[in-house]
Order: C-alpha cells, then structure tokens, then sequence
C-alpha cells in the first residue's frame, strides 16, 4: 500500500472515531452506527451480487437471523455479547448455506425469486415462533455489557466501528485471495472455473456462507443499536433496499458498500427535510459536472453521455428550489434518483468516479513485475511418468443427445508424451469427446480411464484436479479478472490456506501468494503475454486471449492438456509462435489433444491422428497416413473425392 493511501485510511479512522465528539448529538451519531452496521451487511452482500454474481433478496431475512439470535439469547439467558455476536455470525451461516442450495439450481430470475421466498419465511417464523421471539410484539434490549460496565451510545458506536474495520479488513482479504478470485472466477464463467479445478457448488456455498455471516453479525449489532426489534423490520423494502445499495454504490467494492450504506440511510432522511436537501442537490449537480468536465477533457466519455447525468443532477437541484413541500414528493424522487443512477450509472457511483478519473481497481505493476521476473523463474513442472505409456483410454463411447449420435462407439487411445490431433468436418463430434473427456458431459455408454482410473462418476473439477486441463473452442476467461488473475485462477490448487490464513495473512498464505504470482507472471511470460499481466481479459485481442487461456490451462500442472482450436483466429506470425509454444509443452513431458481445423498445424506438430465424421472415428495414424486415407479425404471433401 502507498504511503498516500495509508495516510487516507489514518485521517478515515481517526474522523471516524472523532465523530461523536465531533457532533455531539447523539441522533447523528446512531444514524452514522446505523451505516456502518449496514455496510457490514452490504461487504456480505457484495461477495454474492458483486463477485459471483448471483442474485439474493434474502439477505433481510439473514440480518433479521443476526438480531434474533442475539436478542432470543440476551431475553432467554442472560447472555453476553461475546456469546451473542459469535452465535448471530454461527446461526445465520448456517441459514447461508441453506439459502445457497436453490443457486446450486438456478439462477437469474429464478434465484431472485426463491431467495426473496427464504426472506419471507423467516419473516413470517421470526412472527409465528412467538414462544421464542415473543411474534409480532418484538424484543427489548439494553446496550450491551462489558466486564460489568453497560456500553453508552458512544461507547458502543466505537464498538461497531472496530467491527465495522475488522469486517472490512476480512472481507478485503478473502477478496484479494484465491477464495476471491475463485468467487469472481465462477461468475465470469462456471464451466471454466470447473475446468480449472474451482467447484462451483463448493464455492457458491462458500460465498454465501461468508455473505450470511457478516449478515449475521450486522443484525446482532443492529439489535443492539435499536434495543429493539421486531419481525417488521426485516422486510422485503429492506432486502430491496440491500440490493440496490450495492448496486449505486458500485459492486466490487468496500468504498461502494460504504457509500451505499450512507445512501440508504441518509436519503430518505434528506427527503424529509427541504432545507438540507436543497444544499445537497446543488452540492450533487456541481460534484457530478466537476466529475463529467474531467472525463470528457480525459476523453473517458463522449460529451453527449455526459450530459446527461449534468442536465439530470442540475434540473434536480432547480426543482428541489421549485418544492414547497417535501411531503409528496418524497417517494417520486426518491424513485427517480434510485432510476437514474442505476440506469445511468450501472457500475455505481465508484465504478462511475473510478472510470471518470482513470482509476484502475488492480493495481498496473504486474507488466514491470514480469520485466523483473527472474530468467530462471519456473513456468512449467516437467509432467511424470513414462513417455509412450497409455495415458489416457476411452473405450465405446457414445454420446447422444435425444436422437442424434454426436459419438458413436469411439475409441480413443493417447500414449503419455505425445501430440495427439482430433480432426474431422464440422459437427463431427470432436468438442463432444473433449467435453466427456472433461466430465462436463457424461457419456451414454463407454468409458474413459486415465492414467489407469476411470473417470466414471467425477465432476470436472475433480478430474481437472487429477491432471487433465483444456482450453474451449469459444474462449472462456474471466472477462473482469486482470491476465495474471485468470493464470492465478489455474494456480488455484497450489493453496492450502483456509479462511484463516488469508484473514489474518499468515506466513503460510503469504508464502502461497508469493509462489503463486510468480509462476503465474512466468506461466504469462511463456505465452508471451508478459506485458499484458495486468490487463483485464475482456479487453485483450481474441488472439491473446487464446493464448491467456493457455497459460491458464497449464497453471494446473496438467499431465494432459486439451487444446480446442487454439489456432482460430491467430495471424499467420501468432500461428507460429503458437505452434512454439506446443512444442514446448511437450517438451515438458505433457501430453496434448489437439483439435485444429488448421491443417498445416496439425500436420507438423502430431505423432498421431484420429480422424471423426458423423460421431464416427473413421481413421487413426501418423498425420502422413491419415492425410492419404480415402475415408478422410472422402468426409473433408464429400463426392468431389471420387
Ligand atoms: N449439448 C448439446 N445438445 C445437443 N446437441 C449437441 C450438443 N453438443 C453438441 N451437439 C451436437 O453434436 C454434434 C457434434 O458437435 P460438436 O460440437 O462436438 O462438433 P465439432 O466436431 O466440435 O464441430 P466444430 O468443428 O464445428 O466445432 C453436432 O451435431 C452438435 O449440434
């Protein structure tokens, strides 16, 4: 971190515990607490929307878990706050995970619709259970007791702003750690991530075990807070409320969550009073022109865009001098600010002021890192085993999907150390047999074995984990993950650290970082991407992201690696250079399946060729061999071979 940012974080902490000596009134000092306990819900929150990019509208109902664990066991036992925080974080974990089934199933619409159904049944148990939660009645509370002394407002507002850090400083470490780019990795692409050995299912559970817990945790502290809570509370405007906080503040973000924080607590006060929100108009329309004359000047965003966020925010600060009142156009403009920043502004107001001001969320050393990489720096582990052996056998497989054969009784033999190339016309099957080769299909019949185990029954994760990696005809990187986090992704394995290492960064993590950058900058280096480390994947020529998933593959330590068309759509000088690059691969003892439609490379770089039409293998040699078989010439060219 640079010095400028330390001292950033210094003079936030220091106002942050200032404040109540700052203002002195203790409403403002419960609505700023109020914040922070929100924004420990939205870290939580932004793990599951933000990273894996999957929908939740039951995260009110997690938070209300929090409050009720903390307030049934304060009213039942007695129980201190060391208990009651630990069982609000342990019980609504537990209701996280339960609230990750549905999105192992489905996603979308369909998510959004079962997890505002969770959020709703436990609204209606935290009602029903009144033998418990005393219903619809509500819980009374004190502020917490420590060694024997009951905490006043600022006692405890200090308490939630330790929490509030210690929350941050977790979830920005799990973020920037394996288990972040694991969640991030499995919305850029689920089947990829499988295929580089990161469970979906596992790490879906994960993030929204993690996400509940700082839910968790944020109720028991709102109980506190309020001393009181009710069923009412945790309802759907408060699970909608957590969304679109994370949404205007900016996902991927803790400065967004606090800001989205701030957002939903202040602005509907702001609509309440016409006074202040007069002042905080203008102050909005001046910081958003500021904010669009910089990035047009930067050429960040054309003026015509611009412009309309300016004409918007100035003609809310001229009808805000309009209003009389405030008391009927309260929700109106509350729904129209909400509008316009979500339909304008969809990366949220720090994703907004990041792309304004050409900030970039990683850091832009990673290019002058792989410059210093030292020559030695290992990119490849020579692969095991014994050269010509049979590595990998697939026997009868047949492969339907309703009524059409995509394989039909193939077999497939590749000896350990060799290149092994899969042609045939289009729609013949080939990227059919590599996705039953991967696990993400399950054959019909037949089966496949590799390195003496069959396959039968694992999950690609698990086979990617036992030495078998790919590349996919349709290129599928981690679009918003930078080169080198995509190769880390691959590099995932090389981790033993669990949630407390990373947390509290221990030597054993930082070792694995440590090791894992710098094979992942010479895995980049060996593809001739080293300059490119840092570059997000989405943003890389089609070429280049070929040979990023190449990289990728091979952070895995495969023993097999499939290649699905690596050379479609390279120039004739990256063709070459691809073709070096296999070589080289197989040169460290690992065996490749090649499918290309490009002769040329497949001709000069096989030992061995199969050949499928129609699901059919219908011809098997050395490339010389293949080439003059009838058969194939017959299916490449149809009638016009006779
Ligand atoms: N999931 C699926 N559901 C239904 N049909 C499928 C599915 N996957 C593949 N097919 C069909 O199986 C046949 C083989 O497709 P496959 O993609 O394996 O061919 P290919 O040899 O890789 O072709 P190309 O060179 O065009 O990529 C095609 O007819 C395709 O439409």
């Amino acid at each position: 971190m640079k010095a400028p940012q330390i001292a950033a974080i210094a003079v936030g902490i220091a106002l942050l515990a200032a404040f109540p000596a700052m203002v002195g009134n203790p409403y403002y000092v419960h609505l700023v607490e109020t914040i922070l306990i929100y924004a420990i819900v939205l870290f939580g929150l932004d793990i599951v929307v933000g990273y894996t990019g999957q929908v939740s509208l039951g995260h009110a109902g997690l938070f209300g878990i929090g409050a009720y664990t903390a307030g049934v066991l304060v009213m039942k036992l007695g129980a201190p706050l060391w208990v009651t925080l630990p069982a609000a974080i342990a019980v609504a974990s537990v209701f996280g995970a339960l609230l990750a089934l549905p999105a192992l199933r489905v996603t979308g619409p369909y998510l959004a619709m079962v997890t505002l159904a969770f959020g709703t049944i436990i609204q209606i148990l935290i009602n029903e259970m009144s033998f418990l939660t005393e219903g619809p009645m509500g819980i009374t509370l004190t502020k917490p007791s420590v060694f024997g002394h009951t905490m006043d407002e600022t006692e405890y507002y200090w308490l939630v702003g330790v929490l509030l850090l210690a929350s941050l400083l977790v979830v920005h470490r799990i973020l920037r750690s394996h288990l972040g780019r694991a969640f991030e990795a499995l919305r850029g692409s689920p089947v990829a991530s499988d295929c580089m050995g990161v469970s979906v299912y596992r790490y879906k559970v994960y993030a929204f075990v993690i996400s509940a817990g700082l839910a968790g945790l944020a109720g028991a502290l709102y109980a506190y807070s309020e001393q009181y809570i009710s069923p009412n509370t945790y309802n759907f405007e408060l699970t909608v409320m957590f969304l679109l906080a994370v949404i205007m503040g900016g996902r991927k973000s803790r400065i967004g969550s606090l800001l989205g924080a701030a957002i939903i607590v202040l602005l509907p006060k702001l609509l309440d009073d016409l006074a202040m929100f007069r002042t905080a108009s203008v102050a909005l329309a001046v910081i958003v022109a500021i904010a669009a004359g910089v990035a047009v000047q930067r050429g960040k965003i054309k003026p015509k865009s611009a412009a309309i966020p300016v004409i918007g925010t100035i003609a809310l600060a001229a009808v805000s001098f309009k209003l009389q009142s405030m008391t009927d156009w309260r929700l109106s403009i509350f729904g129209l600010i909400t509008l316009f920043v979500v339909y304008y502004l969809q990366d949220g107001i720090v994703g907004f002021v990041r792309g304004a001001l050409g900030l970039r969320s990683h850091a832009s050393h990673e290019a002058a890192e792989v410059a210093a990489l030292a020559p030695g720096q290992q990119a490849l582990t020579q692969a095991g085993g014994a050269t010509g052996e049979q590595l990998l056998a697939a026997s009868g497989v047949l492969m339907q999907f309703g009524g059409l054969k995509a394989l039909n009784n193939v077999d497939l033999n590749v000896r350990r150390g060799s290149i092994h190339g899969l042609i045939g016309p289009n729609g013949s099957g080939k990227s059919t047999m590599m996705n039953v080769l991967t696990g993400i299909y399950t054959p019909t019949a037949g089966s496949v074995a590799f390195a003496g185990h069959s396959l039968a029954g694992l999950s690609p994760a698990q086979i990617a984990q036992r030495g078998v990696a790919r590349t996919f005809q349709n290129v599928q990187l981690f679009g918003e993950m930078s080169a080198l986090h995509n190769v880390m992704v691959g590099l995932h394995h090389s981790f033993r650290s669990n949630l407390i290492d990373v947390a509290l960064h221990l030597p054993r993590y930082l070792r694995e970082h440590r090791a894992a950058r710098l094979r992942a900058l010479a895995l980049l280096r060996f593809v001739g991407l080293g300059e490119l480390a840092g570059e997000e994947a989405r943003n890389l020529p089609y070429g280049q992201q070929r040979l990023l998933e190449i990289a990728r593959a091979l952070a895995l330590d495969p023993q097999l690696l499939l290649l699905d068309e690596p050379a479609a759509g390279l120039t004739a000088p990256d063709i070459v250079a691809l073709r070096a690059i296999i070589q080289k691969i197989r040169e460290h003892g690992v065996t490749v399946i090649l499918i290309e439609h490009h002769m040329d490379v497949v001709m000069s770089l096989c030992d061995t060729v199969s050949v499928l039409d129609f699901g059919q293998k219908i011809a098997e040699g050395g490339p010389a061999e293949v080439q003059a078989n009838e058969k194939v010439i017959e299916a490449y060219l149809g009638g016009q071979a006779s």
